[in-house]
């Protein structure tokens, strides 16, 4: 296979599967973190390496290696791997999906931003989702009439924080996930909310379902819930960690015991509440989004230029979705009619959210 964000949060659970289950990695796409890039090449020896910048070439210990977007491409359509893990963070996964595609490769698709930016101009066929919820939602299917789909939210970093406080909280306090262990983009995406906004809209394009709801469930041990049309609802239980959705998501199936089961004495209770939008500002929009998917390339590409503000210090945590916010008022009668169109208003949403 191809593992595309290697070295990240995804990249690294992706490579503890391969190890498990003693399967080929052909093709190891990463950033900048050459030192741990370079253990994974000594363990997996893959035949092509490529990384993000030519200033950091010499440093990898590969006799292919190359860098850049455009390298990323030509590793996929090069490849002879039936399988692309894309755990690439942000808009710059969209590409590298769309080639996969294109190249009839089943992609094992961690990267949500491709499905929330361009979801109407990709083959969901062709995709095994990796997010925890949506590998839930994947996992309750059964041949009866559904009546809605539930996601579960963790609250993020600051559900227990007093609201007058969330003005003035740090980088370090935001990054402190209360379940999973994450890159920092995603991170900041759960405590702002953002990340269920992109979850409802990514559950709409792969179920093809428009009654969507979230609920948080403060451990995050329920992922997801399926309300049947006889009143029945099932939930997908397991404990938190990303091995089993991405061993789906690779394999298709798996017999063998992937994690340890919940163990529901020692759990003893669970707690769900409302997503309020007081703590969540962005859940305002949430109707608007669900009726209009169209938006999401408006919302990613003015949530990537906040986050980045944000974790650059230069501007306050509830500037996040204030900068959302705008950019979907804004841009509320975008509607890309071509893949093209995607980039011209994500391109045109950064530079307004930029200046
Ligand atoms: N982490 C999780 O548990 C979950 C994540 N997801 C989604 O999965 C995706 C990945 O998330 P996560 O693993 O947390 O993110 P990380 O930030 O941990 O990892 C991102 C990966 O992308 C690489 N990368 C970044 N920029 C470039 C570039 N220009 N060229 C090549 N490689 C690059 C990074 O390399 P380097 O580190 O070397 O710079 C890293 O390997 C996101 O879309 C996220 O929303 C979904 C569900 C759960
Ligand atoms: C593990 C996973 O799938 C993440 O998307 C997770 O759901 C993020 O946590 P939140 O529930 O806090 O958004
Ligand atoms: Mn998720």
């Amino acid at each position: 296979m191809i593992v595309l964000g290697s070295t990240g949060s995804i990249g690294i659970n992706t490579l503890n599967i391969a190890r498990k289950f003693n399967l080929n990695v052909e093709v190891l796409v990463a950033g900048r973190n050459i030192e741990v890039l370079n253990n994974q090449i000594k363990e997996f020896n893959p035949k092509k390496v490529v990384i993000a910048s030519k200033d950091d070439l010499h440093k990898v210990n590969h006799d292919d290696v190359s860098f850049g977007e455009d390298a990323i491409l030509e590793a996929i359509e090069n490849s002879t791997s039936k399988t692309v893990v894309n755990a690439l963070v942000g808009f710059l996964g969209l590409k590298p999906t769309l080639k996969a595609i294109k190249c009839g490769k089943k992609v094992a698709l961690a990267n949500k931003e491709s499905l929330v930016v361009a979801g109407k101009f990709i083959d969901k066929a062709s995709l095994s989702p990796i997010d925890s919820e949506h590998f839930g939602l994947w996992y309750l299917l059964q041949d009866k009439k559904i009546d809605s789909m539930l996601v579960t939210a963790s609250g993020g970093s600051f559900r227990d924080y007093p609201l007058d406080s969330l003005a003035n909280v740090s980088i370090k306090e935001a990054l402190n996930h209360p379940n999973w262990s994450m890159g920092n983009k995603i991170t900041i995406d759960s405590a702002t909310m953002t990340n269920k906004m992109f979850e409802l809209m990514e559950a709409a394009w792969l179920f093809d379902i428009r009654k969507l709801d979230a609920v948080i469930e403060t451990k995050s041990l329920i992922h997801a819930l399926i309300n049947f049309k006889d009143g029945s609802t099932t939930a997908h239980i397991a404990n938190a960690s990303m091995q089993l959705p991405i061993a789906y998501a690779i394999l298709g199936k798996c017999d063998e015991q992937v994690l340890e089961p919940v163990d529901l004495v020692e759990v003893a209770s669970l707690e769900f509440r409302k997503i309020e939008q007081a703590r969540y500002p962005i859940w305002e929009i949430k109707d608007e989004i669900l009726n209009n998917l169209d938006l999401g390339v408006v919302l990613n590409a003015a949530n990537e230029v906040a986050v980045s503000k944000f974790l650059n210090n230069e501007i306050g945590f509830l500037d996040v979705s204030k900068i959302s916010l705008d950019a979907v008022n804004k841009f509320n009668h975008v509607k890309a009619k071509t893949i093209e169109d995607i980039f011209e208003i994500d391109k045109e949403v950064r530079n307004y959210c930029e200046s």
